[in-house]
C-alpha cells in the first residue's frame, strides 16, 4: 500500500494536505470518508491543449445487501489504489427522499419502508453522478440517519478522478449502470448481513436491536431477494463479502491500468513548444506578435513605467515591493473594470441638474486568486471591489512530472452553485504567466463549474510573451487577460531541489519547469 495518506480537501481551510504522509498517524486506522474528495498528491490536468476535457471520472458502481460490506470494499480500494490523486466515495444513502411527518412517524416505528427502490431518488442519484463523473461540480443532499430524514444543507463536491458509488440499489436503475465504467456486487451471506447490521445500526444509526429485527424482517429481507440480489447480474465483478483482499487488488489493477492510458504530459506541451526568444536550452521560436495575443495591457504611462522598474529593481527592499505591488494591483483591477457590463444611469446632483451616467450590470462579482502569488492582488481587488467574495485555488507542480496539480479547490457559493455560476463574474488573480500551466487549469476549473468564458477576466502584472500565453489564447479566447505589461525577457528552465511544505517538505529531486518575466519569484518577494 502507497504510504500517501489521503486527506479530506474542499470542506475547510484546515485539512488542506500538510505533507503527504504525516509521522505518528496509523494508516490502517485511516477511514476515508463518505460524500468527501480525497486527495492525495493532487489532480493531473483532465484536458488537452485546445482546453477541451481529455474522458471522464472512472465510475465505479458497488451493490450489495445492507451491511454486506460495500462500504468496506469502497473504502479498501481507495486504500489501496493509494497515491490516486482524487477519490469520492459517493453514497446512495444520500439519496433517500424527503419524508413527511407522517412517514417520519412510521419511520421511527420501523414501519416505513426504506428498502423499495422507490426509497430512494434514483434521477437526482444519477444526475448528481453524471456531473461529477463530467467533471462538473455537484451539491449533494445531506441525509440523516438517526432522524430518517433529509437535512436542509447540501454538500458541494468538485473534481474527482475516481467515484466509487455504493448502495443497496446502485445497479438497479438503467441510469445509474450506464454511468458505470465498473460494476461490482458484494455478495454475503444473510445471517453475516444480518449480525453485521444489528452490530451498526445499534452502535452507529442510534436503534435498539429489537427495532433493527422487526424492520428487517419486514422489509430489508423481502426487499433483498426482490430487488437488491437480481443486480448481481449485471455485476461485472462479484466480490465475496468477508476475506475480499485479492478481489480488491484485482480491481485496483485495472483501475491503474484506465487511469494511466487517460494521462497527458501536459506541461511539455505547454511548455517545450514554446521557448523564449531568451532561452538558456538555446531553442528558438519566433514569440507571438503582441495583437495576436488579444491582450489587454495597461497603458505604459510614466506613472506605470515608474511602478515596473521599481518592482523590476532586485536591491528594493520588501517594504517597497509591497508598497508597490499593491499600488499596481489597484491600478490593473480599475483597468480591469472596464469588461464588465454597464447600463446607463440617471443621477440628479446636488445642484439639481440631471446627470446622465453608468451603473454596474454584473449580478454576482467575485475573486478567485491562485496560491501562492495571486494573493498578492487580492488587497488591490478588495480596495476596488468591495465585498465581493474571494475564493483561492492551490495548483503546484508535480515533483517528479513537473505536470501541475490542483491541490485545492476553495470557490465562493457563487461559483459552487451551477445556477449562480452561470450569472457570475470572476476575476481571477494571479502575479504572471508564464508557463501559463497554472492560469490553464483554473480557467479550465471555472468553466466546470458552468462559469461562461467571457465572464472570466484574468488579471496577472506581467506575461511572458515566449510562455505559454498563445496556448491559452488558443484554447480560451474569449476570456479577458488584462496585465501591466509583457516581457520578451525571462528566465526559464527547470528549478531542482526546491523545497516547499506541502508537496516536498525535504526539497529533494524536485523539478519545476518554470518561466519567469522580469520580476522574479512575485510570491517569495511579497510573502518571505
Ligand atoms: N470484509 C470484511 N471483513 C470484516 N468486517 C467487515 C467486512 N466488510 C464489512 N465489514 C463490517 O461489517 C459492517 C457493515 O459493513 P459496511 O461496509 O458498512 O456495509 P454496507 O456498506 O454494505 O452497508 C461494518 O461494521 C464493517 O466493519
Ligand atoms: O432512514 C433510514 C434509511 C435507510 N435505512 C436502512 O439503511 C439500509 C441501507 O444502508 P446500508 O448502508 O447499505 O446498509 C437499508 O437497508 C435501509 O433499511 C434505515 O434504516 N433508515
Amino acid at each position: 500500500m502507497s504510504a500517501q495518506l489521503l486527506k479530506h480537501v474542499l470542506s475547510g481551510p484546515s485539512v488542506m494536505p500538510t505533507s503527504p504522509n504525516p509521522p505518528g498517524k496509523d494508516l490502517k486506522l485511516f477511514q476515508p470518508k463518505k460524500n468527501t474528495v480525497l486527495v492525495s498528491h493532487g489532480r493531473p490536468p483532465w484536458y488537452g491543449e485546445d482546453g477541451k476535457k481529455i474522458g471522464n471520472a472512472f465510475v465505479i458502481g458497488v451493490a450489495g445487501g445492507s451491511a454486506s460490506g460495500k462500504t468496506h470494499v469502497a473504502r479498501e480500494i481507495v486504500r489501496a489504489l493509494g497515491s490516486i490523486p482524487t477519490v469520492i466515495i459517493l453514497s446512495q444513502d444520500s439519496f433517500y427522499k424527503h419524508h413527511s411527518s407522517e412517514e417520519l412517524v412510521l419511520a421511527h416505528a420501523n414501519m416505513l419502508d426504506f428498502d423499495h427502490p422507490s426509497a430512494i431518488d434514483m434521477p437526482m442519484f444519477a444526475s448528481c453522478l453524471a456531473d461529477l463523473k463530467q467533471c462538473k461540480q455537484s451539491n449533494i443532499p445531506v441525509y440523516s440517519f438517526a432522524e430518517h430524514q433529509r437535512l436542509q444543507e447540501t454538500k458541494y463536491l468538485y473534481g474527482a478522478t475516481v467515484i466509487i458509488a455504493e448502495g443497496i440499489m446502485a445497479l438497479h436503475d438503467q441510469s445509474l449502470r450506464s454511468l458505470y465504467d465498473l460494476k461490482i456486487f458484494v455478495q454475503c451471506d444473510s445471517d453475516l448481513m444480518l449480525a453485521r447490521r444489528i452490530k451498526r445500526d445499534v452502535k452507529e444509526r442510534g436503534r435498539s436491536v429489537e427495532g433493527v429485527l422487526d424492520q428487517y424482517l419486514r422489509f430489508v429481507k423481502p426487499s433483498y431477494d426482490n430487488f437488491v440480489r437480481p443486480t448481481s447480474s449485471y455485476a461485472d465483478i462479484i466480490v465475496p463479502g468477508s476475506n475480499n483482499a485479492v478481489a480488491i487488488e484485482l480491481i485496483c489493477t485495472h483501475v491503474r491500468r484506465q487511469l494511466r492510458e487517460r494521462s497527458n504530459q501536459f506541461r511539455e506541451k505547454m511548455a517545450i513548444p514554446h521557448l523564449s526568444i531568451k532561452s538558456k536550452s538555446g531553442s528558438h521560436t519566433p514569440p507571438p506578435e503582441l495583437e495576436e495575443l488579444n491582450l489587454t495591457v495597461h497603458p505604459n504611462t510614466p506613472q506605470m513605467k515608474g511602478i515596473l522598474t521599481i518592482l523590476r529593481d532586485k536591491n528594493r527592499s520588501r517594504q517597497d515591493f509591497i508598497f508597490f505591488v499593491d499600488r499596481l494591483s489597484t491600478l490593473l483591477i480599475e483597468h480591469a473594470l472596464q469588461h464588465l457590463p454597464y447600463l446607463p444611469s440617471t443621477v440628479v446632483t446636488p445642484i439639481g441638474v440631471e446627470s446622465p451616467g453608468k451603473k454596474l450590470d454584473a449580478m454576482h462579482i467575485c475573486g478567485v486568486c491562485i496560491q501562492r502569488s495571486g494573493g498578492c492582488l487580492e488587497r488591490g481587488f478588495r480596495r476596488v471591489i468591495r465585498d465581493a467574495p474571494m475564493g483561492s485555488l492551490l495548483i503546484q507542480s508535480d515533483a517528479v512530472t513537473g505536470e501541475p496539480m490542483c491541490l485545492q479547490v476553495m470557490l465562493p457559493m457563487a461559483i459552487r452553485f451551477r445556477h449562480m455560476a452561470e450569472n457570475s463574474w470572476v476575476f481571477l488573480l494571479d502575479a504572471q504567466i508564464g508557463t501559463g500551466a497554472a492560469a490553464f487549469m483554473s480557467i479550465r476549473i471555472l468553466l466546470d463549474h458552468g462559469v461562461r468564458e467571457d465572464h472570466i477576466v484574468f488579471v496577472a502584472f506581467l506575461v511572458a510573451r515566449g510562455g505559454g500565453i498563445s496556448i491559452l489564447r488558443r484554447a480560451f479566447p474569449e476570456v479577458k487577460i488584462v496585465c501591466a505589461a509583457v516581457d520578451d525577457e525571462m528566465e526559464e528552465g527547470w528549478l531542482e531541489g526546491v523545497q516547499d511544505e506541502l508537496t516536498n517538505p525535504h526539497g529533494v529531486g524536485r523539478k519545476v519547469w518554470v518561466m519567469q518575466p522580469g520580476m522574479g519569484q512575485i510570491g517569495d518577494r511579497y510573502y518571505l
